[in-house]
């Protein structure tokens, strides 16, 4: 952002008039609250905090109670010490007592501490004045409504870490597109409601900075999606296979190939070892079943090669026999899809996962636990760590999850936002790996499979509601993935 800035000063447009625009914002979003704001402004030392200076200011002029908390100290840009003096209104003493009383008679706080510079935790005195703010938030009667600009102070917006403490915010009113911590968690528990204002950089100057990192929206991979032709041939839509776990263990490998068939593949076929032919056999309908034991046997069914896109791993154990097949699926030219079983049994050999990928389409969907037990590390920046583990691997990461990010290998990284809760429940991560295995045999390119999948099953589950199981998704998918073509 910052380097947008400087562009968009180059271009003609100075920051000042870029922060009389942010704080201009800021005054509006506090305005459509209603009358009888009395708005406490709490303004830090960069340009977050002249943004807060200049909704101070216009809120005044517009005739709403105002006063300003001034934690500027000394120094700031040349433009946040300009709106510091075009504020005329009444301030705020920075002492407890002063404070505690601002804070209660406020209807509104304005949380200009800090956005896009945050560098550290915050501490001491920044610190308290937060933990005073987020208590008054949720004091019972007359409680006041907080709005962020640009961030949360304490969110970090490049990972939407806690940087020690944090404002919890009702909104947040953030300039020109969303930042990673508005979307990742716990960042975007923190923002309320976020909306984003134009403040005038250009919609080239942003696009000149060859973004890597997006929400993922339909925007995103709109031209991607599968289209279906006049008079197509079902072969025309992909063969998607999926190799079932043994006896024990055959459901989930069920559910994800019955997802690729709803998702459009045109064609579905099982793989199952010999001792679970006739548990599959009694289950399965429309989708094909074929006997696969081993590597060998799972080289030789994707030697047909309308079978184009492959699922592995669902209810299969992390052992060697299920990495076998996994390099088995990675070497065929069929895209493949690299999920629980198949993932962990990578576990502490990257290189030769890396190796195993090769130059061919492969997405691998771990959840947090897989992810650590193959890429190592737990917590932390999890976008740096979805793109440290694509480019490792040389596959299309699915770091699964609340705040699911979809990292490709060449840098691009998508944060989804759109999993309800209650999406988090046994088989649904099966029906994921099986949607992006029927977007993979209909020809959409890797990370745009992924992503559009990620997106599919945050939107099946909204629909269906609490209390979905898994096999809701499956019936479910039928309506969604219309509605998804209509995005
Ligand atoms: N295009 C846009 O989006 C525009 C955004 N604007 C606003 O500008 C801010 C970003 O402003 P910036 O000055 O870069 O950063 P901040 O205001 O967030 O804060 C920087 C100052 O805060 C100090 N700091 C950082 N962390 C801490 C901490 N934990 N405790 C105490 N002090 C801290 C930092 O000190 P350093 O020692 O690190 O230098 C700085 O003094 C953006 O969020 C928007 O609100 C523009 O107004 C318009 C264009
Ligand atoms: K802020």
């Amino acid at each position: 952002m910052a380097v947008a800035d400087r562009r968009t000063a180059e271009a003609g447009t100075s920051m000042s008039r870029l922060m009389e625009r942010a704080g201009t914002a800021v005054a509006d979003a506090v305005a459509a609250l209603g009358h009888g704001v009395s708005a406490l402004v709490l303004a830090g030392p960069g340009n977050n905090g002249g943004d807060a200076f200049v909704a101070a200011r216009v809120l005044r002029q517009r005739g709403y109670r105002v006063a300003v908390l001034d934690l500027a100290g000394e120094g700031g840009s040349e433009e946040a010490v300009t709106a510091r003096s075009a504020y005329r209104g009444p301030r705020v003493a920075a002492d407890d007592g002063a404070i505690d009383a601002a804070v209660e008679a406020a209807t509104v706080i304005v949380d200009g501490l800090f956005g896009g510079g945050l560098s550290r935790d915050l501490e001491g005195a920044m610190a308290a004045l937060v933990t005073r703010v987020n208590r008054a938030r949720v004091r019972s009667r007359a409680a006041p409504h907080v709005v962020a600009i640009d961030l949360p102070s304490g969110i970090d917006g490049a990972t939407g870490m806690v940087r020690g403490v944090a404002i919890r915010a009702d909104r947040t009113v953030t300039f020109e597109c969303r930042k990673p911590g508005h979307l990742l968690v716990p960042g975007r528990h923190y923002c309320g409601k976020v909306t984003v204002a134009e403040i005038g950089i250009a919609a080239a100057t942003l696009k000149g900075l060859a973004v890597t990192t997006f929400a993922n929206e339909p925007d995103l991979w709109r031209a991607h999606r599968p289209k279906l032709a006049r008079g197509g041939h079902k072969y025309d839509r992909g063969h998607a296979v999926a190799v079932s776990g043994p006896m024990t263990a055959t459901g989930a490998a069920r559910l994800a190939i019955t997802a690729a068939l709803r998702t459009g593949a045109g064609l579905a076929t099982l793989l199952s070892p010999g001792d679970a032919l006739l548990v599959n056999a009694a289950h399965l309908t429309t989708v094909m079943l074929a006997r696969v034991d081993d590597a060998t046997g799972l080289t030789e069914a994707l030697t047909d090669r309308r079978r184009n896109a492959v699922l592995l791993g669902p209810g299969m154990p992390p052992d060697a026999a299920t990495r076998a097949m996994a390099e088995a699926a990675l070497a065929a030219p069929a895209a493949a899809v690299l999920d629980a079983g198949a993932v962990v049994a990578f576990a502490g050999d990257v290189a030769g996962l890396k190796r195993a990928v090769g130059e061919g389409a492969a997405v691998l969907t771990p959840h947090a636990g897989e992810f650590s037990r193959l890429f190592g590390g737990e917590g932390g920046d999890k976008l740096a760590r979805a793109r440290a583990a694509a480019a490792a691997s040389g596959a299309v990461v699915v770091f699964k999850g609340e705040d699911t990010v979809i990292a490709a290998p060449d840098g691009r990284a998508a944060i989804n936002a759109n999993a309800p809760p209650f999406l988090a429940t046994a088989g649904a991560g099966d029906v994921l790996g099986g949607i992006i295995t029927g977007f993979l045999a209909q020809g959409v390119p890797a990370f745009e499979a992924a992503a559009m999948g990620v997106f599919l099953h945050g939107l099946v589950a909204t629909r269906i509601g609490p209390g979905l199981i898994a096999d809701d998704l499956i019936d479910g998918l039928r309506a969604a993935r219309a509605a998804f073509d209509m995005l």
